[in-house]
């Protein structure tokens, strides 16, 4: 591959992963990507076309007049330039004065309005239908039928209830125009009116000649960005006259008479007051700059992010440095220069949410713990990887969930297979993941497995089994590490017991909600009781797999009885089986497989007979 091929491709992943409201990189950053695409090859077919967008389970709708993309002013020149163009333009057919407008460039996600078919952008000839968007509470500004706009959502709005859970509203809005099932704070922000479409026609705009327009930028962003409380990415200009817009026409990217005006994003110095640490959804803890509010492209900045530790303390970034922000289109600063730096940097050594010891990364902090609260992907990992379930929930599937709002055991297990393909999931996926669940449930699990599965910390699957051949399950969920100390059961020292009773605490609920489930538990066996019956027992220390339906009494009773007498009751035949109890409609070809496993198989009665 070439290095032309290598960026397309780059540019590929990093476009369809902006467009399903996931960037990977800044707009910034993707854009000097663009340029050097430009500078090596200006007639690329990637720069030729409108960036896709493809969204799953949508139906597709063909637009009257494609929507295109625009072309880009990064320097005043570039402004000159077209201006110089429209104006060639204007001769030919007669014009002599030319009149623009411009007005903010909404950073949302594209859209048009014909007042029945509502739709977005998608390859620029053909869309998504989205009415549905409306359905939820997407308000459409100034009614319906109003033609192209953007879907945005309420900055102030961002600002004071998400800021903390989303990077860029820009993301939320294509989660909530994309998914069927919506998080908690994407219901919220529709109920709260806060998600709007805004015709491209009620934006306030500007009007003036070309020359007018270059002298006065400055003063034109703040008439037209002044109100607005949306994000923006820069400015459209455009001219106003039909005739001349006809004669120009278009490109397959951009209409000619149209220009966006960006800029490198506008900075500021102000100082910083205390540094907070954050915690991710995967253990990173980053640190958090408390600055003098400073104003910065027509909002108020209080605080901002560096992503980098090793930054932080080789530029000694601390209370009282001096330091240089950006905000380029981003609704979130960032850090630019350090113009003074800091005495004093402290770099926290527990994790700011669980206390537990931090680990250090080559640039990251991070939190180990497993109970991190600030950790559900993790946890939720960690579940059923435990439970052996991990083919269906890997990490990727789970990191969907989890960013979708679905961060805890509970709000899984109550999703159905309509709902995964709400949330983005394949058809095919969607009904595996349901079955999954449905098989957690049902397939025998060992309790000591169940019960390490919840990952507290110091609480493994040979501590779960150790503290279940003391405790039942239920017991124990109730103990706290004092209690779990007092019972002095070997290998349970002071911060281990500590660690589980803390650990426990956290995930008692939870711990009963799966238990409500109906979980298929195989019980281990009490110490005390195996000790008192078992001793002379046919079945002390032999592995037994019940299978089939019983007649004669459950099989949960069957196995409460084998457990008594000392047997270690198995989900599947294995190496380690030695009976196998057999109710009605048991498969010849299970027997016979176990038969070759020199398993003893036995039906109802003999087990009886073996028991009493
Ligand atoms: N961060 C990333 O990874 C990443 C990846 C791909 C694209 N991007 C960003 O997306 C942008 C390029 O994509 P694009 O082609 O969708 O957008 P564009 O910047 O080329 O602009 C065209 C779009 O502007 C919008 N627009 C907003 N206000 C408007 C107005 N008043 N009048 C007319 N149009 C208006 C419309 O949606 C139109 O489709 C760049 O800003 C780029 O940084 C970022
Ligand atoms: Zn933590």
């Amino acid at each position: 591959m070439n290095d032309i091929e290598r960026l397309v491709d780059e540019l590929k992943r990093l476009n369809a992963a902006y467009r399903n409201g996931e960037p990977l990189v800044s707009d910034a950053e993707y854009d000097e990507k663009v340029e050097a695409l430009r500078a090596m090859n200006p007639a690329h077919p990637y720069l030729g076309a409108v960036e896709p967008e493809t969204f799953n389970g949508k139906g597709k709708v063909r637009h009257p007049v494609p929507m295109l993309s625009t072309e880009k002013a990064y320097k005043i020149e570039d402004l000159e330039r077209f201006v110089n163009r429209v104006d060639k333009a204007a001769l030919e057919i007669g014009l002599s004065s030319v009149n623009y407008q411009v007005m903010a460039k909404l950073d949302g996600l594209a859209g048009r309005d014909d007042g029945t078919e509502f739709a977005t952008r998608g390859n620029g000839f053909e869309g998504y239908e989205i009415s549905s968007a409306l359905a939820k509470g997407v308000i459409p500004v100034g009614g319906r039928g109003k033609g192209l706009g953007e879907i945005v959502m309420s900055l102030s709005y961002f600002e004071e209830n998400l800021k903390d859970h989303f990077e860029h509203p820009r993301n939320m809005v294509v989660g909530i125009i994309t998914s069927d099932v919506l998080n908690e704070h994407a219901q919220k922000a529709l109920e709260d009116k806060a998600v709007r479409f805004v015709p491209y026609s009620e934006l306030n705009k500007w009007t003036g000649s070309g020359p007018e327009m270059i002298a006065s930028m400055d003063a034109i962003r703040e008439e037209v960005l002044g109100g607005i409380d949306y994000p923006v990415d820069g400015l459209v200009a455009e001219v106003t006259d039909e005739a001349l817009r006809t004669h120009m026409g278009a490109t397959s990217h951009h209409h000619r008479w149209q220009i966006a005006i960006k800029t490198r994003g506008e900075s500021a110095v102000t100082t910083v007051e205390s540094v907070t640490w954050q915690v991710g959804r995967t253990g990173k803890v980053t640190p958090v700059m408390e600055v003098s509010p400073v104003k910065v492209s027509g909002a108020t900045i209080r605080r901002v992010t560096a992503h980098n530790l090793e930054r932080l303390r080789s530029e000694s970034v601390g209370p009282g440095a001096e330091i240089e922000i950006i905000r380029s289109g981003e609704v979130i600063p960032k850090l630019e220069k350090v113009l003074t730096p800091s005495e004093e940097v402290s770099i926290p050594e527990t994790c700011p949410v669980c206390d537990a010891p931090l680990e250090e990364d080559d640039k990251f902090l991070l939190c180990v713990n497993p109970m991190c609260s600030a950790k559900a992907e993790q946890r939720i990992v960690h579940w059923f990887k435990t439970l052996g379930s991990a083919d269906w929930f890997g990490k990727k599937t789970v990191q969907k969930l989890v960013e979708k709002g679905y961060d805890t055991l509970e709000k899984i297990y109550k999703l159905k297979a309509v709902e995964f393909q709400a949330l983005g999931f394949g058809p095919v996926q969607s009904e595996n993941l349901y079955n999954a669940l449905g098989i957690s449930r049902t397939e025998p699990v060992e309790d000591w497995r169940f019960l390490a599965a919840f990952g507290v910390r110091s609480l493994g699957k040979s501590e779960a089994r150790n503290l279940l051949s003391v405790f039942p399950l239920t017991e124990l969920i109730e103990k706290t590490g004092d209690e779990i100390l007092a019972a002095d059961i070997r290998g349970f020292k002071g911060a281990k017991c500590e660690n589980i009773g803390t650990g426990l605490a956290v995930v008692r609920e939870t711990i009963r909600h799966m238990l409500d489930l109906g979980f298929q538990l195989e019980v281990t066996p009490l110490a005390s009781e195996v000790a008192e019956s078992a001793s002379d027992s046919p079945l002390s220390g032999k592995g037994v797999v019940f299978t089939g339906k019983m007649v004669r009494g459950s099989r949960e009773e069957m196995q409460e009885m084998a457990r008594k007498l000392g047997a270690v009751v198995q989900s599947s035949v294995s190496g380690k089986t030695d009976f196998l109890v057999c109710g009605a409609n048991v498969g010849a070809k299970k027997v016979e497989k176990a038969r070759e496993k020199g398993v003893e198989v036995i039906d109802e009665d003999r087990f009886y007979e073996l028991v009493s």
